[in-house]
């Protein structure tokens, strides 16, 4: 939520910058551990989210673990002073290099995703004479119902090993001398509102931990991955997702046995809300058909819009408190018809040198920009600072 106070600070820096509400970060984080620790449940961190150092030490200092998808983010994780024993590494494509890097890490868990990959973990840890734990992550085709760039636990999605295969892992894993099973691990897909696909999800971990443990191979964490969703349209009325609801569904539809831990993956819901991307007018275009906000942010910094279409709230917070007047196109400097942040948008009348707020920017902004048409380096202001 902007306040007069915050623009005037904001007037001097440079733009565009990602701002970092720290203090609605720590608030969203100790809301999910309230929610979490009621059931003893872990919580990991998926980095892909964001992996911002103050972020990232603000998550860690809350005391959870991290959930990494690369050998970059492993080692910013441990770099991080995340414990390695909290910390996993998931992904459909694991490098030797980054499976030899976690291996001399000790990290807590591989979550494997092939057989193939099962294979290649078993040798290179005989290799360096470790036992490398591995979680099972299971294809449970599961539908999100949510955008199907981030749908990833249908039949024809590449993620997880699909559930005919699993005699075949089974098998492997009896005979793999240099890994120990540890679990099964799911993720289903991302921004996800409906309470119900979880639900459908905790049916299949049920299913798919029975089918282990007949098999004589007892089943230690149940891994559910991450998922939950947040309100890109409500930023300001629903800053904090809804921890409450969202691990009762878990509590209430999950069969979890004493011996048994229950670990999530969450990125969006923890770190979405407490980032902006600020910007500023640089041209306003006056069209016979449209008129133009021509922002110094584009796609380069907060790509979502122009991948997925995906909707973020657009503010003139140099125009807080004024009526919305006009609809403006607000579109970024790129050479691409796909850089545009929303179409007909309303807001007060705009001028250049205004600063734009592009909301709920906290998860796969930052970490998704690039360097395209040679723009500059990702500047960041923090709240606390
Ligand atoms: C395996 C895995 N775990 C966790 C996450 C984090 O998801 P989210 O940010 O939706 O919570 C993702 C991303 O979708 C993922 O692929
Ligand atoms: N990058 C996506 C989420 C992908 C989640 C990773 N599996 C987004 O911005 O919504």
């Amino acid at each position: 939520m902007f306040n007069q106070d915050i623009v005037n600070n904001f007037q001097n820096k440079e733009t565009p910058f990602y701002y970092y509400d720290l203090e609605l970060l720590k608030r969203t984080l100790k809301a999910c551990a309230d929610a979490a620790d009621k059931y003893r449940f872990h919580v990991h961190f998926a980095l892909k989210a964001n992996f911002n150092s103050r972020v990232l030490q603000t998550v860690k200092d809350a005391g959870l673990g991290a959930d990494c998808v690369s050998g970059g983010e492993v080692k910013k994780a441990i770099e991080s002073g995340f414990n390695a024993q909290q910390v996993v590494f998931a992904g459909v494509g694991k490098s030797d290099r980054e499976i030899n890097y976690a291996l001399d890490q000790d990290i807590f868990a591989f979550n494997v995703e092939s057989i193939q990959e099962l294979e290649v973990i078993n040798e290179l840890a005989r290799a360096k004479n470790k036992i490398a734990r591995v979680a099972i992550r299971i294809n449970p085709n599961v539908d999100a119902h949510t955008h199907h760039y981030i749908t990833t636990g249908l039949d024809e999605n590449k993620f997880g090993i699909n559930s005919w295969d699993l005699q075949s892992v089974a098998d492997a894993l009896k005979q793999s001398t240099n890994l120990s099973f540890l679990g099964i691990h799911f993720h289903v897909g991302s921004q996800i509102l409906d309470m119900n696909v979880f639900k459908s999800l905790c049916v299949k971990v049920n299913e798919m931990q029975a089918w282990f443990e007949e098999r004589g191979m007892p089943v230690k964490v149940l891994n559910v991955g991450g998922g939950l969703g947040v309100d890109y349209h409500q930023p300001d009325t629903n800053p904090i997702a809804d921890f409450e609801a969202y691990f009762k569904i878990f509590a209430d539809f999950l069969t979890v046995k004493p011996h048994q831990e229950v670990h999530f993956e969450l990125g969006r819901a923890l770190v979405a809300q407490c980032s902006s991307l600020i910007s500023r007018v640089l041209y306003m275009k006056h069209g016979i058909k449209k008129n133009f906000a021509v922002l110094d942010a584009g796609m380069t910094e907060l790509m979502r819009p122009a991948l997925y279409q995906a909707y973020h709230k657009i503010e003139n917070i140099s125009k807080l408190g004024q009526p919305e007047t006009m609809a403006y196109d607000v579109v970024g400097p790129i050479c691409e018809s796909s850089d545009c942040f929303g179409k007909d948008v309303n807001l007060p009348t705009t001028q250049r040198g205004d600063l734009i707020a592009l909301r709920t920017a906290g998860a796969y902004g930052e970490v998704m920009a690039s360097a395209y048409n040679l723009r500059p380096d990702i500047k960041h202001v923090y709240s606390e600072d």
